[in-house]
């Protein structure tokens, strides 16, 4: 038996490297032929370990692996060992309509809940409704309702009208040069600036000061550079490494200088808030008027304004691209934009409603560049349930990848081909889209847990695409052509600069 002991240094490395590698085999083996999840359809590096989705999303390459995984394996995949993506259609209802109880958010790290549970050295946050369990977030959900309700929209119009009249006029100050010369503007950034300062005024009571400054505030620099460690962070977790590299990252130093100045600003902004009493229509209202802590409502202005704004931006600049590379869309919703509006003082939240072919630009591009292209994942409870035909075992991740979805030639004509004449002749059964599932096309998701802000988000991009299309003829510089093909996706796009020449409209006044 003493015999079997190791008795030098050499003998206790090669029995540990046997020992780990005789865990790693099994734990391989167990995942590929044992697991229950073993009979579904994806290659063996994917089912058999972890390692292949990491890798992809360290990349920023994930969406379109899952995309390419979908086209080979059908509409559902094991895209790691205890997670199945899903693009049929029925999917959407059976994980996020008709849940069973028990069905749970499995990561409180997604890229609308910034985790800053994570290496925080100013101490923990309690949950936001993003990231809140079920019995809270039903709690939180509730106090946030008013300040997206229609009345309370109402009330926020004259501001958001104000915005977009200082975009249109920063745009027309800044599309020609000194001399008078036309320039490309970078309309990433613009609108960018705008849709923050809406929603930081519509949370704080005062915006971050883009637009008047002509740039972004150091916060929101320190918010849209920071989603890439984002997800480094959730690599570490997934690897098991998070413990040991938050410590080191503390114990050196790093990042704590932009930690507390993202905190120091976010206490400033509550308090002022707080400060400005209770009878503002904005998000924050019933939250102070509910008695929250201050950590509370800091944790939900902070999301409140992650995904209020970044989310918007991003639909919108896609919108804009896809618009001037293709001329014929462009040509038609010229037509209804000028046709419909005589005076730019007729255009409002409500009026610009009526444009149906904008309506359907805008849902078009919400399938083709789906701001949240990733998927919000769900972790099926104990006893399994059935999703779009296959049964699922209990303790499975299940999610639909929005853009693997959406791109699923097995549900659209030509997936990657940008028409809104899919969504605007919905219903026509001699289209030749007539045979898409729109129903597929679900950006702001659905349930209990769907966007909250999805009215308020339509209502800015329908008025700020309008306006532009009133005031503008917009055309592409040839530094941008390019724009969308292979971004980088860390679970927000990566978007570079999209820079768009502007004719201001000549009207003879
Ligand atoms: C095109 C614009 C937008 C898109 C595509 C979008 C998409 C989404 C999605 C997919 C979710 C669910 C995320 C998850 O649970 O994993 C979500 C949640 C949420 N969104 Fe939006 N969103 C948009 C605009 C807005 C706006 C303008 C606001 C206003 C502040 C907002 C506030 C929220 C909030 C508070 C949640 C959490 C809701 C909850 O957990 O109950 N979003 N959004």
């Amino acid at each position: 038996m003493a015999a079997l002991i190791p008795q030098s240094p050499l003998q206790w490395c090669l029995f540990v490297i046997a020992l780990s590698s005789t865990y790693i085999v099994s734990f391989l083996f167990y995942n590929l032929f044992l697991h229950p999840l073993r009979r579904f359809p994806g290659p063996k590096f994917s089912r058999a370990s972890v390692l292949p989705k990491l890798y992809f999303l360290s990349r920023g390459k994930l969406i379109y692996h899952i995309e390419d995984l979908h086209k080979h394996y059908g509409p559902v995949v094991r895209i790691a060992p205890n997670e199945l993506s899903f693009t049929d259609p029925q999917a959407w209802e059976d994980i996020f309509i008709r849940q069973p109880p028990g069905i749970t958010k499995t990561s409180h790290s997604h890229a609308l809940a910034p985790d800053m549970a994570f290496y925080n050295p100013f101490g923990d946050l309690p949950p936001s409704v993003i990231s809140s369990d079920d019995e809270a977030h039903h709690h939180l959900r509730k106090k946030l309702v008013p300040g997206f309700s229609d009345r309370a929209m109402k009330e926020q119009e004259p501001l958001i009208g104000n915005y977009v009249d200082l975009l249109i006029r920063r745009l027309r100050e800044n599309s020609t040069d000194a001399t008078g010369r036309p320039q490309s503007v970078n309309m990433r950034d613009w609108i960018a600036y705008t849709t923050f300062d809406i929603i930081g005024n519509l949370t704080f009571g005062e915006d971050f000061g883009c637009l008047e400054g002509s740039g972004y505030h150091p916060w929101i620099a320190l918010v849209l550079g920071s989603f890439k460690s984002r997800v480094k962070i959730q690599i570490f977790k997934a690897l098991g490494i998070l413990a040991p590299a938050s410590w080191l990252m503390r114990s050196l130093g790093v990042g704590i200088k932009a930690r507390r100045m993202h905190f120091e600003l976010v206490l400033s902004k509550t308090k002022k808030r707080i400060a400005m009493g209770t009878d503002r229509t904005d998000f924050m209202d019933t939250l102070i008027k509910d008695g929250m802590s201050i950590d509370g409502l800091k944790r939900n202005a902070t999301l409140l304004v992650n995904a209020g704004s970044e989310t918007t931006a991003t639909l919108l600049t896609g919108a804009v691209f896809l618009l001037v590379t293709h001329e014929n869309v462009l040509k038609k919703l010229v037509a209804e934009v000028r046709g419909r509006f005589q005076r730019q003082e007729d255009m409002t939240l409500s009026s610009v409603a009526s444009l149906t072919y904008m309506l359907a630009v805008l849902d078009e591009a919400l399938r083709v560049y789906p701001p949240d292209a990733v998927s919000s994942p769900r972790l099926v409870p104990a006893g399994g349930h059935e999703i779009a035909g296959s049964f699922v075992p209990g303790g499975t991740r299940v999610g639909i990848w929005q853009w693997a979805m959406n791109r699923d030639e097995r549900l659209f004509l030509e997936p990657s081909r940008f028409d809104p004449d899919r969504f605007y002749n919905k219903g026509d059964e001699k289209s030749r889209y007539a045979g898409d599932r729109l129903d597929a096309v679900n950006a702001f998701l659905l349930g209990q847990r769907s966007c909250i802000g999805r009215n308020l988000a339509y209502a800015e991009m329908r008025l700020i695409l309008a306006r532009l299309i009133w005031e503008f003829d917009m055309s592409i510089d040839q530094s941008s052509k390019n724009w969308i093909e292979n971004q980088e996706n860390f679970e927000l796009w990566v978007k570079p600069d999209l820079n768009i020449h502007l004719k201001t409209v000549d009207r003879g006044q």
